[in-house]
């Protein structure tokens, strides 16, 4: 069974990219495995190495979305790029658009060692 923290970087881990090229997320939506079964309407990666959005847990804690009191948020901008599903998207047939942006990171950690487990946002 996957764990949380391996599906966190399968989710949202691309430390080779950012490519500017428009169909990233068309492809990385799926080579992700997140247009199995629905269309994920929201996913970020990021493009940083590893060890530096895992030492993220060790930086700004904040409350989470849904009020637990794990998350944390980058102390710089990262190199990141939002995946939004497209009005037209039709599953399986999934589309998204593709956004590179410059933003903090807030993530949940949970667990010993004590890594990401859940992208909460970015700002
Ligand atoms: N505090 C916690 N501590 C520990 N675990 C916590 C905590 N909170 C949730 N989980 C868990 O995480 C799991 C999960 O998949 N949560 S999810 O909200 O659906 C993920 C969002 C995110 O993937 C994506 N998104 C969203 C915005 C954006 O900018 N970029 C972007 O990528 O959209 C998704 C939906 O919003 C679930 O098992 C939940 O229990």
């Amino acid at each position: 069974k996957e764990s949380r923290a391996m599906k966190f970087q399968r989710q949202h881990m691309d430390p080779g990219g950012p490519s500017n090229n428009s169909n990233y997320c068309n492809q990385m939506m799926r080579r992700r495995n997140m247009t199995k079964g629905w269309c994920k309407r929201v996913n970020t990666f990021v493009h940083e190495p590893l060890v530096d959005v895992q030492a993220v847990c060790f930086q700004g804690n904040i409350t989470c979305k849904n009020g637990q009191p794990n998350c944390h948020k980058s102390n710089s901008s990262m190199n990141i790029t939002d995946c939004h599903e497209t009005s037209g998207s039709k599953y399986p047939n999934c589309d998204y658009q593709t956004s590179h942006k410059e933003r903090h990171i807030i993530v949940a950690c949970e667990g010993n060692p004590y890594v990401p487990v859940h992208f909460d946002a970015s700002v």
